[in-house]
């Protein structure tokens, strides 16, 4: 074992605080004595240096969170800034790919190595305090200690192996299998089978520890790369303690950021909630359209998925027709994305969902892939008992996806490296990102023409449109889906096979959620990225996250400048101009748009209806000065009027301004003279 390794081994659950040791070292501090003092499972402290890692070293300008949920979430945010997600760096922190083959040698020797002065460590590479060490050298343990120690030890291993890293105190110890559920947490057998019908075998990693953090009813913070089965982690402690129908009360909601999200997460939980009894229901537009909800009727819900919008509108109904003052357990699912402020965000609406979940005993749950500092740090301060479980490297994407980036020269590169990567054979189901829904379109109309299987799914179509697509999509019906952001968290399509960010993603976080479509469940799935010059300012970003995830990229990119904070703020919220994707002539598109527009208006004539309504030119104004002559000559007088005005005043300006520099050369001569 060499020095490296040794370390490795040493700093097993240790993140190093760059801003603080990043730094030239000003005096004699020495590594072993500013570094490490982490007591791993006991010291939040560690916990908010851990989750702060990733973020550049660059200060936080977060206010102290108050007590108040919503001035908490409010003050903690407007001016945070999810940087690390942005710039995750390559900390790997507490976690070990486990690739380390001398992890695993037996060894005679169980006397404990000394590193860097008060640091030890035994042979398993878990750091030991200097009072314990002294013990152990002495053989003073007692057999409980003995006993203690070896379970302590038991239980890192298994966290290692499942690459895990956990904070908080007392938590506890990850389960291997469903057996354990039964036979530790009495779960039922129901559940139980429910999750072998619904084809697991074993917990998946964030399954291992969530489930007993949550079985315990401990708040918790969850971060697991995308397609790990974070759903099932928070469904099955859900439906595990609210032990069958109740009726009186809503005792549990689970917030998710879109629609398309809020559904799969219906369907899973009522797949997993089988002969439980449970109530289980979603807020779905019709809720909001008819006037039937009534807080008789909500009351029997026990399980509420929904948006926060939905939600915050029927919260505001009066009379009240939701209440969710019985509420036990509160999940926010894609949680750093609900914490986002400004228009995209939904910082807003957390708020008042969490300030409705008044009870005393609510606890709460949030899961996502990635997580900035402010979200853990806001958690900290006021989730009370908190446990935070990561899976892996923290905002880093899942190992499972072989990732590139291909530079295509223009816009126009793009569709011909589509074109060309289809004609050498792609496996379908293929996702497609881009970052309009104009953009949609147009690729869906090229796409259609070569004579792909192709769909398109984007905020413009209506919620059967959506669903029948995606309905489709996982049917296998569509092979191409091309998507907006829309579509970049959370979806889980079995089997999707590549992603192509068509259009650069606006961040490493966007990034990160949109190539998590595929590989997921532990399946292997492909991205390519196509980038032009428009897109460098974000492609450092990109390519530390491909580079953490172990791929090759080029080290030119790495060595790019970084972006500072305020541009990649504004290329997440206004995504750069890019030229149209579509190859049609804007004449002949418009030939096509008529003959369409004709078939319609025929069929509608067949049936009866009355012919679709002029579609707006978005020339309109033009058009309307053409049609209407005395307004075109009006205008075309006030054009001339103010031409001929224009001339004057230059003219005059001409004068004036002579004479103005004239007076002013006399003023400036003059005070000169003055002087
Ligand atoms: N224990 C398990 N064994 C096998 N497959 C599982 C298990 N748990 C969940 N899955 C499957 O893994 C897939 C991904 O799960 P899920 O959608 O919960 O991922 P996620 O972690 O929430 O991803 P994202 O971050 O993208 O939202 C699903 O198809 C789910 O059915």
């Amino acid at each position: 074992m060499d020095a490296f390794d040794l370390f490795k081994k040493l700093s097993n659950g240790i993140r190093f605080n760059k801003k603080k040791f990043g730094a030239p070292s000003s005096g004699p501090q020495r590594p072993s004595e500013t570094a490490v003092k982490v007591k791993e499972e006991e010291q939040w402290n560690a916990a908010e240096e851990w989750m702060k890692a990733g973020s550049e070293a660059e200060s936080e300008e977060e206010t102290e969170a108050g007590s108040n949920p919503n001035t908490a979430l409010e003050s903690d945010g407007s001016e945070s800034d999810d940087d690390n997600s942005e710039e995750p760096d390559g900390d790997s922190g507490s976690s070990d790919d486990g690739s380390d083959s001398d992890m695993d040698e037996p060894s005679s020797n169980d006397a404990p190595i000394t590193l860097l002065g008060s640091i030890s460590a035994d042979r398993e590479g878990k750091t030991i305090t200097a009072k314990k060490e002294k013990k152990i050298k002495a053989g003073k343990l007692s057999p409980e200690e003995k006993l203690k120690a070896q379970e302590e030890e038991r239980v890192n291993i298994i966290r290692k192996k499942l690459r895990l890293s956990v904070s908080g105190g007392g938590v506890p110890p990850p389960i291997e299998s469903f057996d354990d559920l039964r036979s530790q947490f009495k779960v039922s057998e129901n559940l139980v089978n429910n999750l072998k019908k619904a084809g697991y075998s074993e917990p998946t990693p964030i399954q291992s520890q969530a489930w007993p953090v949550m079985l315990q009813n401990r708040q918790i913070l969850a971060c697991a790369p995308t397609g790990s089965g974070k759903t099932a982690a928070f469904l099955l402690p859900l439906l595990h303690n609210l032990r069958g129908a109740r009726r009186d009360g809503i005792r549990a909601v689970i917030v998710s950021p879109t629609r398309e999200l809020a559904k799969q997460t219906h369907r899973e939980c009522i797949r997993l909630a089988e002969n439980s009894g449970l109530n289980i229901h979603i807020i779905s537009k019709v809720n909001l359209t008819n006037s039937k909800l009534s807080l008789e009727r909500t009351n029997k819900f026990d399980i509420l998925i929904t948006t926060p919008n939905r939600l915050v509108f029927l919260l505001k109904q009066e009379p009240a027709v939701l209440s969710l003052k019985s509420v036990e357990w509160l999940i926010v699912d894609e949680s750093d994305k609900l914490f986002e402020a400004g228009p995209r965000g939904f910082r807003d609406q957390l708020a008042a969902i969490y300030q409705a979940c008044d009870s005393k005993n609510v606890k709460r749950g949030m899961f996502s892939a990635t997580h900035g500092a402010h979200v853990a740090k806001w958690c900290k301060q006021n989730l009370k008992g908190l446990i935070a479980v990561t899976v892996g490297h923290r905002n880093t994407t899942t190992d499972k996806v072989q990732q590139e980036l291909v530079f295509v020269g223009n816009e126009q590169g793009k569709l011909i490296a589509m074109r060309e990567m289809i004609s050498k054979g792609i496996q379908p189901p293929v996702l497609v990102f881009v970052q309009s829904k104009e953009r949609a379109k147009e690729l869906f109309t090229e796409l259609l023409y070569d004579g792909i299987n192709v769909d398109v799914i984007h905020s413009d179509r209506t919620q059967l449109q959506r669903d029948n697509v995606v309905k489709s999509f996982r049917e296998g019906n569509i092979w191409v889906l091309i998507c907006t952001e829309l579509m970049g968290r959370g979806v889980d399509f079995k089997g999707v096979n590549l992603v192509i960010n068509f259009d650069f993603p606006p961040s490493a976080i966007s990034y990160i959620h949109r190539i998590g479509r595929t590989g997921r469940a532990g399946r292997e799935g492909k991205a390519v990225t196509f980038f032009t010059v428009t897109d460098a300012p974000i492609l450092r970003s990109i390519a530390t996250v491909m580079r953490d995830s172990g791929c090759d990229v080029p080290q030119y990119m790495l060595d790019m400048k970084k972006t500072s904070k305020r541009t990649r703020r504004e290329l997440e919220n206004r995504a750069p101009e890019r030229a149209s994707v579509s190859t049609v002539p804007k004449f002949e598109k418009q030939k096509q748009e008529r003959l369409e527009r004709k078939i319609q208006n025929a069929k509608r004539k067949k049936k009866g209806l009355a012919p679709l309504p002029e579609k707006e030119k978005p020339k309109k104004d033009k058009k309307r000065v053409a049609d209407n002559p005395l307004e075109e000559t009006a205008q075309k007088k006030r054009k001339m009027s103010s031409g001929k005005h224009k001339k004057k005043s230059m003219l005059n300006n001409d004068d004036s301004g002579n004479g103005k520099s004239h007076s002013k050369k006399k003023s400036k001569h003059k005070s000169v003279k003055k002087d």
